[in-house]
């Protein structure tokens, strides 16, 4: 069982929150437990990225033979036998029947140490603000590249979602990325191939503003099972490296440590989903989120923000279990009495009802500029995403900016550069440009949104206009 989550045996009133901890930190100073992450798998389209993670299920035991078997023979019925890995989390028929992830799917499966929450982003340039959600509760990242001809190349071009997702990330705040090669095959596993393309990569990476020790590359051929979770002597990987084996994808995910939790503070829990739910843990009104910072307990009264509504927990259930408490760093569904539905909406927040998290309208934030297509002004009307919020805002002040210097215009993402580094500083600038780092006063509509300036978890957001993602920032102050 994972670490942040209590036993099956606890009593059906909940321990006070100061004996949850207590346990809790005991149980994490003796390893005692596995280290819960989430991981968002990004890419550009048709990278594999479903086609990985079913397989990653299948080899940890999370998708039997028989529900496999039953997507396989489903799949090829409909002449996609292809995806039959990648249904195990295509689960709609839409998605099925177009072969793309439209919506970010959840799931669990444990490495020898670490209990993994899975988010499966789509890939499709339509679905970003998806892949953002994804990526916003995300610990850590897979990063899906398609090895094959001219695939990489179409991906990691001006148009393709690698640059973007890369930059995502880093916005986001995510710093360990494992960059999974697939379709190895396709290239009969040329190490010539393999290299080509990390020695592509790694050079965005840093210009990003990533540190090289953090992104790990493997290779592997997700479709077949290669490199997944065990070698095969059909593939060649073995021979690059004289003989010694390298690791897997599961060896590699194994190893990935997950940040601080906040657990001392007070709860925060951004919504994802909110629905009527049906299982045999609980039924009613189910909400489902990540527990930023503190923790939840059933019994617990919550406060629903925005509103002033305050809800009780009947249940919660965590990786399809019943649980009675979750601690920072968990996803959970809380089955909720004492509410009606329409007082809950994704981007809500559950907070304790003495310590609400504070809504702003006014906002400054430290902004790092994309590659915007359309010029941002003062009064440019965009869309700010904060977790799984999406919202219009409006640009009040551009306050200063220091702009790209052109040394770092070369590097290879062609958008961000070294945010920050030595660029010349403008006040009150007309415009943003390309690559700039701003400090740009914006506003958006009353409620307003759930942003904490001390915890950077609840203080990133992005700005995105005409579908593009055009910069990415931290609110340094809120009101
Ligand atoms: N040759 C080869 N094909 C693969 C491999 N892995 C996946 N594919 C194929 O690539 C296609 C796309 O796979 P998906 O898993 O749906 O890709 P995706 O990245 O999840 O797609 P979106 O979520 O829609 O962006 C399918 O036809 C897969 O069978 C592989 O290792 N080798």
């Amino acid at each position: 069982m994972a670490s942040s989550v209590g036993s099956l045996s606890a009593p059906a009133k909940p321990a006070s929150h100061e004996k949850i901890l207590e346990e809790w930190k005991q149980r994490n100073a003796t390893q005692d437990g596995k280290k819960d992450i989430s991981v968002v798998v990004v890419g550009h389209v048709d990278a594999g990225k479903s086609t990985l993670m079913g397989r990653i299920l299948h080899d940890t035991g999370m998708l039997s033979d028989r529900e496999h078997n039953t997507n396989a023979r489903a799949s090829a019925r409909l002449g996609k036998g292809s995806f039959a890995y990648a249904w195990a989390l295509d689960a709609s028929e839409e998605e099925r029947e177009r072969g793309i992830t439209m919506s970010t799917a959840h799931a669990h499966f444990n490495t020898t140490h670490r209990a993994y929450t899975v988010l499966d982003a789509p890939g499709h340039r339509d679905f970003v603000p998806s892949m953002i959600s994804g990526a916003a509760q995300a610990d850590v990242a897979i990063l899906v590249i398609d090895a094959k001809d001219g695939a990489f190349e179409a991906g990691f071009g001006p148009r393709g979602q690698t640059r973007e997702h890369v930059l995502l990330l880093r916005a986001l705040g995510v710093r360990d990325v494992v960059v999974v090669i697939n379709k190895m095959d396709a290239f009969d596993f040329s190490p010539q191939r393999y290299y080509q393309i990390v020695d592509e990569l790694k050079p965005f990476f840093e210009t990003a503003g990533f540190d090289l020790k953090r992104i790990q590359f493997v290779p592997c051929a997700a479709h077949a099972g290669l490199n997944v979770s065990a070698q095969s002597e059909d593939c060649h990987f073995a021979d690059w490296t004289d003989g010694k084996k390298i690791p897997t994808v599961l060896d590699v995910l194994d190893t990935l440590e997950p940040p601080a939790r906040d657990v001392d503070a007070p709860l925060r829990m951004p919504l994802t989903n909110v629905f009527r739910g049906q299982t045999a843990i609980a039924s009613g009104i189910a909400a489902a989120g990540r527990v930023v910072s503190g923790l939840i307990a059933t019994g617990d009264r919550l406060r629903v923000v925005p509103g002033d509504e305050v809800a009780t927990v009947r249940a919660l259930e965590q990786d399809s279990e019943s649980v009675p408490w979750a601690v920072a760093g968990a996803s959970v569904t809380a089955y909720l009495s004492g509410i009606d539905e329409i007082h809950l909406a994704v981007g809500s927040v559950l907070c304790p009802p003495s310590q609400p998290i504070a809504l702003s309208t006014n906002l400054l934030v430290q902004l790092l500029v994309f590659d915007p297509t359309y010029p941002i002004l003062a009064g440019s009307v965009l869309s700010l995403h904060h977790h799984s919020l999406d919202l219009p805002c409006t640009i009040v002040d551009l306050v200063s900016t220091i702009e790209k210097p052109s040394s770092t215009a070369t590097g290879a993402s062609g958008s961000t550069a070294a945010a920050g580094s030595a660029g010349k500083k403008k006040r009150k600038p007309r415009v943003l440009g390309k690559g700039a780092t701003a400090l740009v006063r914006i506003s958006v509509q009353s409620p307003g949104v759930p942003v904490e300036v001390n915890r950077k978890d609840l203080a990133r957001v992005l700005l995105r206009l005409q579908g593009e993602t055009v910069a990415a920032g931290v609110v340094v102050e809120s009101s």
